[in-house]
C-alpha cells in the first residue's frame, strides 16, 4: 500500500433489492503467505495455485524476491517459485517493507532470525504501530538480535544467526503468527523447536510444513491446548500448493445476503479448516440459512461450497474461547449483531487492540457513529440488535484497517440512511476484487 496514493472515500446507499449469484472468493491470504515463504524455503520448484494477489501477499513475494528466491507469476494466481533452500536466502540489500501485513512482518521475522545476515524490516503507519515484541522475545532464544523502536515496534533490525538455538516457548496470548514465527525459526535450528499453545490457533504452517515434507508433531496438552514440534535442522521439498477461497473474505459476503432477506448466493470453493470457521458457526447459532456442499479435503486442508438465504438474525453470546478461529471477523459479525434482534455479547476481545487498527476501539465507534447502542465491558463488546433498524447517516473512520472498510461498506447497504466510508484503499490488502464481486451479486457500490 502506497501511503502516498490518495484517500478513497465512499458513499454508501440503503440498499432497495437483494442479493443473487455464484461467486469465488480469491485465494486464502494466510496460507497464501506461507505458500511463498515456503516454497522459496524448499529445494526445487514449487507451483502454487489460487494465490490471492492482494497487496499483503504481494509484500511477501517482494521480500522473498529481495532475498533470492524467485516468484513468478506466470497467470493469474498461478505462481512458481523456484526454492533456495532452508538457511540459503541471500542478504537483502535494502530495507523489506512489509507494508500493512502483520502475517509478512510476524512469519518473516522468524524466518530471518535463523539466516545468518543483516536485515532492516518496516511497513506502512498501521503496521509499524503493532506489536513486535511478541515475535522478538522468543526469537531472540535462538541468539539473533532484534532492535526495534521503543514499545518494540517497527523499523526493526535484525541481526540473525546461522547457528540459531532451538526455541521452546509457551504463548502468552493466542497467535498463530507467534507460534508460526517460532516454528519458522527452528526449521534452521539445530535440535527440537517446540511452541506450546493454551487455545489452539489456525494451523496453516503446521499443515503446510507437512506437506513439504516435515515431521511436525502435534500433542494435545491436557488443559486443553495444543504442543507442537519439530526437530531441525529439517529440509523442504517443493510441492504444489493449491490455496483455497479465503473463508474471512467470503463471510462479509455472506453476512450480507444473511442481513438481506430475500438474497441467496453461493460462494464456491472456501477453505473450511475448523480453526478459521468460528464466524459460520456463530451465523449459524444467530439464525443464519447456512449450509456447506461439495465438502472435500484439496491439499491437507477442508473445501467446500457456502450457501446462504437472507434470514432473521437473532443476539447471541459468544465465549471468549472462539476468538481464534474468528479473530479476523468481528468487524464484519458486529454489523450482523448491530442488525439483529436482540443483545451480542462478544467476550474475550483483547487481541482485536493490535490489528491493522485498533478494532475493538473502531467497532465501537463505527456503530455508535451509525446509531447503534453498543457497552463495552472490560474485553466485552455488547451489542443491542435494532430488529433491522440500523439509522446510519454517519460517517466510518477506517483507520488504514481493510476489513473495517469492507464491514462499513456492507454495514452502509442495510442503514436507513447509509453511511460514508472515509477510505477504502486499504481493501485492496486482502481482498482486490472485493467491489466488483460485490457488485457481481447485485449490490451496487459505486466505486
Ligand atoms: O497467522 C496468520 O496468518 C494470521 C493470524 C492472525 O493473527 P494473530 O496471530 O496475531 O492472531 C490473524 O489475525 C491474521 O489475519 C493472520
Ligand atoms: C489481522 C490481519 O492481518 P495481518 O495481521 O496479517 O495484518 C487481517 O487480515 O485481519
Amino acid at each position: 500500500m502506497t501511503n502516498s496514493s490518495s484517500v478513497q472515500p465512499l458513499t454508501v446507499s440503503f440498499f432497495r433489492s437483494v442479493l443473487k449469484g455464484k461467486i469465488s472468493v480469491p485465494g486464502d491470504k494466510s496460507i497464501s503467505h506461507r505458500a511463498l515463504m515456503f516454497s522459496a524455503l524448499a529445494i526445487g520448484e514449487s507451483h502454487i495455485t489460487g494465490l490471492l494477489e492482494g497487496e499483503d501477499v504481494m509484500q511477501t513475494a517482494q521480500a522473498m524476491q529481495a532475498m533470492g528466491a524467485n516468484p513468478k507469476r506466470i497467470a493469474p494466481g498461478e505462481w512458481r517459485v523456484i526454492g533456495q533452500g532452508i538457511g540459503q536466502l541471500k542478504e537483502p540489500q535494502d530495507v523489506l517493507n512489509m507494508g500493512n501485513s502483520g502475517t509478512s512482518a510476524r512469519l518473516l521475522s522468524g524466518i530471518l532470525s535463523s539466516h545468518g545476515f543483516f536485515s532492516v524490516m518496516t511497513g506502512d503507519g498501521s503496521l509499524r504501530k503493532r506489536p513486535m515484541a511478541r515475535v522478538t522475545t522468543p526469537l531472540s532464544e535462538t541468539g539473533a538480535k532484534f532492535l526495534t523502536r521503543e514499545g518494540g515496534r517497527l523499523p526493526m533490525a535484525i541481526v540473525g544467526t546461522a547457528k540459531a538455538h532451538p526455541v521452546g516457548y509457551r504463548l502468552p496470548v493466542a497467535s498463530a503468527q507467534v507460534k508460526s514465527a517460532i516454528l519458522l525459526a527452528g526449521l534452521n535450528a539445530d535440535g527440537i523447536t517446540w511452541v506450546e499453545e493454551p487455545v489452539a490457533t489456525r494451523d496453516h504452517t503446521e499443515n503446510m510444513l507437512r506437506h513439504f515434507g516435515v515431521d511436525v508433531r502435534i500433542e494435545d496438552l491436557v488443559d486443553g491446548g495444543k504442543k507442537i514440534s519439530l526437530k531441525g535442522p529439517v529440509t523442504l521439498k517443493a510441492r504444489n500448493i493449491r490455496v483455497p477461497g479465503d473463508p474471512s473474505s467470503a463471510t462479509f459476503m455472506l453476512v450480507a445476503a444473511a442481513m438481506i432477506s430475500g438474497s441467496e448466493i453461493c460462494i464456491e470453493g472456501v477453505g473450511l479448516n475448523p480453526l478459521r470457521t468460528g464466524a459460520f458457526e456463530v451465523l449459524k447459532w444467530m439464525g443464519a440459512d447456512l449450509c456447506i456442499e461439495n465438502e472435500h479435503v484439496e491439499g491437507g486442508e477442508p473445501i467446500g461450497d457456502l450457501v446462504i438465504k437472507g434470514s432473521n438474525l437473532k443476539g447471541v453470546d459468544v465465549p471468549a474461547d472462539c476468538a481464534p478461529s474468528m479473530i479476523d471477523e468481528y468487524p464484519i459479525l458486529s454489523v450482523a449483531a448491530a442488525y439483529a434482534d436482540g443483545v451480542t455479547r462478544f467476550r474475550g476481545l483483547e487481541e482485536l487492540r493490535v490489528k491493522e487498527s485498533d478494532r475493538f476501539t473502531s467497532i465501537v465507534d463505527m456503530l455508535r457513529g451509525n446509531g447503534v447502542q453498543v457497552d463495552i465491558d472490560g474485553d466485552d463488546l455488547i451489542i443491542t440488535g435494532t430488529r433491522g433498524n440500523i439509522p446510519g447517516g454517519g460517517v466510518v473512520a477506517t483507520h488504514m484497517d481493510h476489513r473495517l472498510a469492507m464491514s462499513a461498506s456492507i454495514l452502509g447497504l442495510v442503514a436507513q440512511k447509509g453511511i460514508k466510508v472515509d477510505d477504502i484503499r486499504f481493501i485492496r490488502t486482502s481482498f482486490p476484487n472485493y467491489f466488483p464481486l460485490m457488485n457481481q451479486l447485485g449490490a451496487k457500490f459505486d466505486v
